[in-house]
């Protein structure tokens, strides 16, 4: 049976915070011992990371999605009466590839709890994470978590965490999310000294769409904070950037499990279903109102999350690419980072471009579309986004090495990074190294303390967003963490590198490198592709070149293959139907000029180098 709630609980009652950290210091685990504790998931039915729904968080341990759930918590006043409040909570990723969808998460709360690990205190996504949650106004609530390890070292870290935040080191509470230590007390806490939300409840119903995803029995559920106004069940209800105007089939709230409730008010978070299945009619960012008594200005909603990682995806079944193309449309919904456009390459056939804020979305993208619909894929090699300026000062920009202008170019500008490292000191001497085999400078540094320092560079984005995370990590023995913002553009000195078969180019190989690492590119590529194309009836050269330059180059000899040689004797509808079956494996082949290459030459080529690099990092 269903339960229906009351309508609106009052804004004085309700609390809306976040839980913010560096990645791995517990938020999840923290997360699932409040539901616990406020009795909203019994323990016969609790699960590790509760609140992460996708197999591939799970299995990877990682949030991706933030995730919004309604705790009720009463709190016994001086007279010993208890006053029942309602606590949103909304777990956030804490991978920089996520920052996008934690600035999101914190612009629907008051409040935010600043969880460090107390055996390893600050680190870099701690940092940045804070800067966030005190640009959006929050009010930040101190928390040592894992005060259960043998070596964590609370003290020394609450020191560490006052400084940073500006408070006494009594002040920073210290819990455990494995064993439940001190949870209650923050949970009194947030009641106390989050604000509760402000808005006005007699105005037009303004709601923000801060997430929506797609649910195959349901349509689309748009997920909402309610800021003015408030929003009930039957009421039509419009978009304010698209003007599509809908019925309300439901409302609710996520406790954890939806919950239809007779109303949303001021303050309060919670779901809409309108029984929309077009994916593309509930924007995150936009503005809810009410049909009848709409508002005159929206919210001010999110800027657009802008991809920094572009990577061509093609599906290995040339005859899924609608399916394909589905399955985008119905993940974009989800995942307001990810934009694509369809593209054609000649050695994959029909595919899209796809825009990524990362290397860690690529992958969780590409996993997500092939287990939740099937597909088998292939990517092309990432690339960043390049401004090239041309003779007569046009600039094209480019996201596909493909495209790269010919003939002469003025100036190559690339996306550069602002990264902080914070490290033990005795690393100093190792990260600088790796800084500069990846063409960075250096722009400050600070001891934390007598053992601990924050690095300051600028990079070239193209040159961390490969191996550089797991480069660092092994020259640290896993103890300095990264955190970069994309702060600008710099001219460089790149090139493009083609790979042409028999003198044709094969788009999927080409790359923009710097020109000092353009010959190790070419060399790599053009001996690969020779073990991986079978011979033919003629010689085929392999070349790398820039521009009119040939820089490296490969040959397969010529071979004729003599599919009748078995056949010694006469039978000739026999040797027919041979000649048949080799015309009939022709037309998988891929044809470059003259050259016979089986697609799976090409996936091979692509895959190997995926795993190559991801082997390399792990070194
Ligand atoms: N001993 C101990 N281990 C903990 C505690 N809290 C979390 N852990 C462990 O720390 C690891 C990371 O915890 P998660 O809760 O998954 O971390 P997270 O911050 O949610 O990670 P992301 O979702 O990837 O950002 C897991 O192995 C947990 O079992 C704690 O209080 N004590």
């Amino acid at each position: 049976m269903q339960r229906i709630q009351p309508a609106a609980t009052p804004p004085e009652l309700l609390r809306n915070f976040c839980i913010i950290a560096h990645i791995d210091h517990g938020k999840s685990t923290l997360a699932d011992r409040m539901l616990q504790l406020t009795g909203v998931v019994d323990s016969r039915a609790m699960r590790a990371q509760y609140l992460d729904r996708m197999d591939i968080e799970r299995e990877r341990g990682i949030t991706i999605k933030s995730q919004a759930v309604r705790m009720p918590w009463a709190v016994e006043d001086e007279a010993g009466a208890l006053t029942p409040y309602a606590l949103n909570m909304i777990d956030t990723p804490g991978h920089v590839d996520f920052t996008y969808e934690v600035s999101r998460s914190l612009a629907a709360c008051e409040g935010a709890v600043l969880l460090v690990d107390a055996a390893q205190g600050i680190e870099a996504q701690t940092l940045a994470n804070l800067y966030l949650a005190m640009e959006n106004d929050l009010q930040i609530i101190p928390v040592l978590n894992k005060i259960d390890l043998p070596a964590a070292q609370p003290e020394k870290y609450a020191a560490e965490i006052a400084g940073l935040v500006g408070c006494e080191p009594e002040d920073v509470l210290k819990v455990s999310g494995k064993t439940g230590v001190g949870v209650t007390e923050l949970l009194d806490r947030i009641v106390q000294t989050v604000p509760a939300p402000h808005g006005d409840p007699a105005a037009p119903a303004r709601a923000m769409i801060f997430d929506s995803v797609y649910d195959t029995y349901r349509g689309v559920v748009t997920y909402v904070r309610v800021v003015d106004g408030s929003l009930s069940p039957r009421e039509r209800i419009v978009m304010m950037s698209t003007r599509a105007t809908h019925e309300l089939l439901e409302i609710g709230v996520t406790s954890p499990e939806p919950v239809p409730t007779k109303g949303l008010g001021v303050g309060e978070v919670g779901y809409l279903i309108t029984g929309v299945k077009d994916v593309r009619q509930s924007k995150v960012g936009d503005t809810v109102t009410n049909l009848a008594k709409p508002a005159t200005e929206p919210l001010g909603g999110y800027s657009d999350p802008k991809p920094m990682v572009f990577s061509g995806l093609y599906p290995i079944d040339g005859s899924d690419y609608p399916v394909l193309r589905d399955a985008l449309d119905k993940l974009k919904l989800n995942d307001a980072a990810l934009v694509y456009e369809p593209e054609t390459s000649v050695a994959l056939g029909f595919g899209f471009r796809v825009g990524y804020l990362g290397l860690l979305h690529l992958e969780i993208v590409r996993e997500r579309l092939e287990r939740e619909f099937d597909l088998d894929l292939i990517s092309t090699a990432p690339n960043v986004i390049y401004d090239v300026t041309l003779e007569d000062k046009s600039v094209v920009t480019v996201t596909n090495p493909s495209e790269f202008p010919g003939g002469k170019i003025g100036e190559v500008r690339e996306p550069v990074v602002r990264a902080t490292i914070l490290a033990p000191s005795e690393y100093i001497g190792a990260i600088m190294e790796l800084c500069q085999q990846r063409r960075g400078d250096l722009l400050g540094m600070d001891y934390l303390s007598a053992e601990r320092v924050e690095m300051r560079y600028q990079l070239p984005l193209a040159e961390i967003v490969f191996d550089f995370f797991d480069q660092l990590k092994s020259k640290t023995r896993g103890y300095a963490s990264l955190d970069y913002d994309v702060t600008g553009e710099q001219a460089a000195d790149l090139v493009k590198v083609d790979i042409l078969l028999q003198g044709e180019q094969v788009d999927a190989f080409s790359a923009i490198v710097h020109k000092d690492k353009a010959y190790a590119y070419g060399v790599m590529m053009t001996g690969k592709l020779k073990d991986l194309i079978p011979r033919q009836q003629f010689e085929v050269p392999i070349q790398a070149a820039v521009g009119a330059r040939v820089i490296a180059r490969e040959t397969i000899r010529a071979i004729r293959k003599d599919v009748l040689a078995k056949c010694y004797g006469g039978d000739i509808s026999r040797k027919r139907k041979l000649l048949e079956k080799q015309k009939e494996g022709k037309k998988r082949m891929k044809t470059i000029g003259r050259v016979d290459v089986p697609q799976e030459a090409f996936i091979a080529a692509l895959t190997s180098e995926q795993t190559e690099t991801k082997d390399k990092a792990k070194k």
